[in-house]
């Protein structure tokens, strides 16, 4: 069961039903009214185009190295031709400075080339910096459902390998493709003006290297997207097997992860050796077309020559054309090729980019402000998919500074509900209210801001002990810091530790025990004065010492606020002003411990009988 209360990151990966996607009623039906996705090529090199536009300076000083780079690449040939007319066949005078003149416009050429390429490099990087930034601002804002369905190192390859491969294509791209187009433009039409015969026959290997270039890039297009696809799984899958590492070892499944591995490790392989193959047969066939266009305009240039119909320097400028003729086709073709590549990885960059936000339907919200802490859950129904309801017509009321502890077997419902609360997903039916108002009415920040969390498993952030405190209000003084860790009772082990406060905690929260990761999350809890409050109750066995120390805590963290608590220990649930028993998704019984004592149904025989937290937590059929 993949949970966002309990666990941010899990191992498992369950199936799920294929329903799950439509997520809620609201959801599925908002879902029809989605922006169109980049699903066709063109339409995401237009948003490509929309991102590059953004520089319109840049890119005009680049588009302007283009042109004159393409012109003095022509100018070279055209002069090198003219030279042998002019000085070896006329044998005229000015040697010297014509090749000056030479000189100066390959000189230019270079200069420009190098120019476009750095403003370009300047701009893709740019561009590819505010994707990253878009894409990372966008996956803070996208609902829990999204995730829930998603691998976390699959949604990472797409921020870093499929961004990379977007920047590193436009650098290249852009510049090759509008000095290819300008270049054949001009080659041609220098062609033309000098020989339309020999321009012809040049051409007559055009049809050869449209169709040749067509069928590689049917193909490569398709395996160039399974690559990326399938690099993305692979990422997805290494993420799940490091940050699982203890289950892997401790189930023995190390040869199993690697063979899973492998598997796709071998699909990268497959597919990137076709796309690579396939592709990298592209300059070959063009170098052998152009082998061939040159033989052609060789031999028939030599007889027009002898014929007198030419010079010797048109056939010594249309052979140096020939070639730049069928470059610019050979790097369009490769270049389509990078820019395919791109496409894909742009496309899964835009796919995340036009998921509707968690925010979509708070145009009409309002902030909330004040909290006295009195909730309503008054006909709460949820599924997670088109499947069985997870929650049916649930309806309690906790009042403020109340609270209510939720007692049932595993797959009650207990979290579903929590989730609801605090609108991780929202009801399919009836409503959630806070002192008397629809929760769906406040922003989902300002409902949260008003909560607090204390889960089975606390979530600590790679950083000093201060700094994980902190988190539950960023502009929290040491000296607040300190006193909810001292409230908290967290006070003591703190400072026993190295470099106390400072201490750092590593990503996992190894180095501190369960128990002491609880009272941390007490502390942050404290400091955030929430007026609502979620607790769920470890069920793993803490010593008890500790779980005094968490208990007491724990009393304190509650006073004077409505808590709801997913109770796993006797003590807990006979404190609690009420108790909520739900089976099945539905509200089996509701009161005080001694009321349901009374009622002698599901709470009492689990009392009487056989009350232990294995109980509570699951045993029940
Ligand atoms: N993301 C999800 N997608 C689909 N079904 C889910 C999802 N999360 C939970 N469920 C299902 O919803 C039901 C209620 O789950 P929930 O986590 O609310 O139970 P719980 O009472 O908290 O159980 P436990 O005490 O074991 O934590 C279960 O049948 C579970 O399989």
């Amino acid at each position: 069961m993949l949970n966002p209360l309990k666990q941010p990151f899990q191992y498992e990966r369950p199936e799920r039903p294929a329903e799950e996607s439509s997520g809620t009623g609201e959801k599925a039906s908002a879902s029809k009214k989605k922006k169109p996705r980049a699903k066709n090529a063109s339409l995401t090199l237009k948003r490509m185009a929309d991102y590059l536009l953004h520089y319109k300076g840049r890119l005009s000083a680049v588009v302007a190295m283009v042109v004159l780079s393409s012109a003095f690449s022509l100018l070279g040939p055209y002069l090198a031709g003219r030279a042998v007319d002019r000085f070896l066949i006329e044998r005229d005078s000015g040697f010297i400075a014509f090749l000056l003149l030479m000189a100066i416009a390959y000189a230019l050429h270079s200069l420009t080339m190098w120019l476009q390429s750095i403003w370009m490099i300047t701009i893709s990087q740019q561009t590819v910096y505010r994707m990253r930034v878009q894409l990372f601002n966008q996956l803070h804002r996208l609902p829990i459902p999204y995730f829930a369905k998603r691998q976390q190192g699959e949604l990472m390859s797409r921020v870093t390998n499929d961004i990379e491969n977007v920047s590193s294509s436009l650098n290249s791209s852009v510049i090759q493709l509008l000095s290819s187009v300008l270049l054949l433009v001009g080659t041609v039409s220098v062609m033309l003006s000098l020989s339309p015969l020999l321009t012809l026959l040049t051409f007559l290997i055009v049809p050869l290297m449209v169709y040749g270039m067509k069928w590689i890039t049917n193909q490569t297009g398709k395996l160039f997207k399974a690559q990326q696809r399938n690099l993305g799984d692979l990422n997805g899958y290494i993420e799940e097997t490091l940050s699982g590492q203890r289950i892997v070892k401790a189930f023995s499944q190390e040869q199993n992860v690697i063979a899973s591995f492998r598997l796709r490790n071998e699909r990268i392989r497959v597919s990137g050796f076709w796309a690579q193959s396939i592709s990298g047969f592209i300059p070959k066939l063009m170098n052998a077309l152009n082998n061939l266009s040159f033989a052609i305009v060789a031999g028939v240039g030599a007889i027009l020559a002898l014929q007198g119909e030419i010079s010797v320097g048109v056939i010594i400028i249309f052979a140096e054309y020939a070639r730049q003729f069928t470059r610019p086709l050979n790097d369009l073709a490769n270049q389509w090729n990078t820019l395919l590549s791109a496409i894909a990885g742009a496309e899964r960059v835009f796919d995340v980019l036009d998921e509707e936000a968690e925010c979509k339907d708070e145009a009409e919200a309002s902030e909330l402000k004040e909290v006295k802490g009195a909730i309503d859950f008054d006909n709460v129904s949820f599924s997670y998919g088109e499947g069985a309801q997870t929650l049916r017509s649930v309806s309690f009321q906790a009042s403020p500074g109340e609270t209510v502890a939720l007692v049932g077997p595993t797959g009650a419902g207990k979290t579903t509900l929590i989730q609801l609360l605090c609108r991780f997903y929202d009801a399919s039916g009836g409503r959630i209210a806070i002192d008397g108002n629809d929760t769906r009415g406040f922003t989902r920040e300002s409902l949260r801001s008003h909560m607090a969390f204390v889960l089975q498993d606390p979530f600590l952030f790679e950083g000093t002990v201060r700094d994980n405190i902190r988190y539950g209000r960023l502009d929290a003084t040491d000296e607040e810091i300190e006193r909810a860790a001292s409230l908290a009772n967290a006070h003591s082990f703190i400072t026993r530790l190295r470099g106390g406060y400072d201490a750092q905690l590593k990503l996992d929260g190894s180095g501190i025990s369960q128990g002491q990761k609880q009272l941390l999350a007490i502390a942050r809890a404290i400091l955030a004065d929430p007026s609502i409050l979620v607790l769920d109750e470890a069920t793993s066995s803490i010593d008890t010492v500790t779980e005094i120390k968490i208990q007491e805590a724990l009393q304190r963290l509650m006073k004077g606020r409505t808590s709801f608590v997913i109770a796993h220990r006797l003590n807990t649930i006979q404190q609690a002003d009420k108790i909520v028993v739900l089976q099945d998704g539905a509200l089996t019984e509701i009161g005080s411990h001694e009321e349901l004592l009374e009622k002698k149904g599901f709470y009492s025989k689990l009392f009487n009988g056989q009350l232990d937290s294995s109980v509570l937590s699951g045993a029940h059929s």
